[in-house]
């Protein structure tokens, strides 16, 4: 079977003459958690609903478990559990029984109520009206509806989404647990890249409806540029040397900047106590992998 859970070939769509998705070729490997990053209205939630057959794409196809959702879309989705809004309950009736009309409406087993309950943590409150559960907890319930029949691929949309730190903690953990316990590939979207770097290994982030960046963690954190702040002097003939250097080089207030990939200070302190300049001062930042993030996202560039 194919490596990835979820391919699209260019998948596009547009509303009227407005492009909210831009031929994007996704590629979920099976077994891991992947983060669906992008600011608001990047078109993350189109994608999704594309991904459930919810939307009909524009142009381009979308693949799961190896098999066209055109012509496979019952087949797929018996396999998939999905969140795509916040849940909506009974909040009269009890958590078992909600998750009892649901898996009717699935017919999937009685058995699998308490296995999901037991996932996700909510046994000991089965009982309990809906209606007393905090946002939280409501989350962990739709996720564990998600769950009923045992699916191979769980989609969430933004599932931490107007929680508090410790609920969106709860969430995070349980997400973390998911490809671990049972086997299953999560795709998760957020607009926080805080909290998607703590659970995914692969990201694929949008912007404008364009897929910008998919890799891993790691292949991002490899995008991180060096920035080294200089006190030298004197700083016109010392901007002049590095300029002559290759670097590119740009002076602000008084101090002497250089921004870039795999850039080294001590190489650059070298150079110029070699040639006799005076450095008073000299340090380095990384990007942080926030700032990265903010960088290829942002609105201006
Ligand atoms: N049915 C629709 N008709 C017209 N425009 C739409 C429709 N659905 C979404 N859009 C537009 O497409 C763009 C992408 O929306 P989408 O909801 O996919 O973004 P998103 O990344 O999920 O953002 P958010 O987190 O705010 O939902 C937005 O500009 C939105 O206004």
């Amino acid at each position: 079977m194919n490596q990835y859970i979820i391919e699209t070939n260019k998948l596009s769509k547009k509303f009227g003459n407005f492009i909210a998705v831009d031929n994007i070729n996704l590629k979920v490997p099976k077994g891991e958690i992947y983060g669906f990053l992008g600011p608001n209205g990047a078109g993350k939630s189109t994608t999704i609903r594309m991904l459930l057959g919810l939307v009909r794409p524009t142009n381009g196809n979308v693949t799961i478990f190896g098999k066209p959702m055109k012509e496979c879309r019952l087949e797929i989705l018996k396999k998939v559990g999905s969140m795509v809004e916040y849940p909506s309950y009974y909040g009269h009736l009890t958590a078992y029984e909600n998750l009892d009309l649901a898996r009717r409406i699935l017919e999937v087993d009685q058995k699998e109520i308490d296995r999901v309950l037991e996932i996700v943590k909510l046994t000991d409150v089965k009982n309990k009206a809906v209606k007393k559960f905090s946002l939280g907890m409501k989350q962990r319930l739709g996720i564990a509806q998600a769950l009923l029949g045992n699916p191979e691929l769980l989609i969430l949309d933004e599932p931490t989404n107007g929680l508090d730190p410790s609920g969106i903690h709860e969430i995070r953990d349980l997400i973390c647990s998911l490809p671990k316990t049972q086997g299953i590939t999560v795709f998760v979207s957020s607009h926080i890249l805080n909290e998607i770097e703590l659970i995914a290994n692969h990201v694929g982030i949008m912007k404008k409806g364009k897929l910008i960046f998919q890799g891993t963690i790691d292949e991002l954190k490899g995008k991180s540029r060096t920035e080294i702040r200089m006190d030298v002097r004197p700083a016109e003939a010392a901007l002049k040397q590095l300029t002559t250097k290759g670097y590119t080089v740009y002076q602000k207030n008084g101090l002497l900047n250089i921004q870039d990939k795999g850039i080294n200070p001590a190489h650059i302190n070298r150079e110029l106590v070699l040639n006799g300049y005076d450095v008073y001062q000299i340090s380095s930042q990384h990007d942080t992998i926030e700032d990265i993030f903010l960088h290829l996202t942002d609105e201006k560039e």
